[in-house]
């Protein structure tokens, strides 16, 4: 699977409608977080991705760690991937192969500034029960691991990208107007981006979700990705 993009942090169908028009391949919907500050309903979530789907697919993005609970949640929604943010352990993955063998399932990898081994290891440990790895950002004053908007040091992703045996997504910081350089400098199967395609008043914004699919897609071709199906 090469050459992918997702847009994060769903919160209607006006906004998933969009998205769609403007190319991108996944769409992702944060839910069950521990904070619990979800922007839509789970049965909102579930109405949108009946309908984007199968041209789209929908990915929920979590904090679960429990492999009964995340197989049932993503039945329940419909959706065929799940994108695990929380600490969930090389044992659960393996479980959560076992209960629904067709979920696709991508494991984050939050870059710090000092952690490379530690990824390294979540990587060996994990990738044999995992279909992608997405890198994303820490942020050290919130504590938050998602939707920063904080890039990170693309040369851990890059040398992520070299030793995984998966593929990887890259996230964190990304937006129309840096994904192309971070395309060509950490060469991943995949982007995603959340806050850096919102407008002042937090919806996406077309123009930065046309320009970033485009770039991305211009980069993409450019280091021989392609396009995904
Ligand atoms: O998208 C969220 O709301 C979210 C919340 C908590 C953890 C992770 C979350 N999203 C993961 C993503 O895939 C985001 O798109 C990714 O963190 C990039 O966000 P941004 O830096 O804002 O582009």
């Amino acid at each position: 699977m090469q050459g992918l993009i997702q847009v994060a942090g769903v919160i209607d169908q006006a906004e998933a409608d969009l998205i769609v028009e403007e190319g991108a391949d996944w769409l992702g919907f944060a839910l069950r977080l521990p904070a619990k500050n979800e922007d839509l309903s789970e049965a909102e979530a579930k109405a949108i991705v009946s309908r984007i789907q199968p041209e789209c697919k929908g990915v929920i993005i979590t904090y679960l760690t429990e492999a009964d609970e995340t197989a049932a949640f993503c039945a329940e929604l419909g959706v065929g991937a799940i994108q695990m943010h929380g600490d969930i352990t090389p044992a659960e993955l393996r479980r959560l192969r076992r209960i629904a063998p067709d979920l696709y399932v991508l494991k984050s990898l939050v870059v710090k500034t000092d952690n490379i081994t530690e990824l390294a290891g979540i990587v060996e440990d994990s990738a044999e029960w995992v279909d992608m790895f997405i890198t994303d950002t820490y942020n050290p004053a919130t504590g938050a691991k998602g939707a920063t908007g904080l890039v990170h040091d693309w040369d851990v992703s890059a040398e992520l990208v070299r030793i995984s045996p998966r593929p990887l997504m890259l996230a964190g910081g990304l937006g129309p107007d840096n994904v192309a350089e971070a395309i060509e400098k950490v060469r991943p199967a995949a982007v995603d981006a959340h806050t850096g395609l919102e407008n002042a008043t937090g919806r996406k914004d077309r123009l930065k979700v046309r320009t970033f699919v485009a770039e991305a897609r211009r980069a993409f071709n450019r280091i021989g990705a392609g396009v995904p199906r």
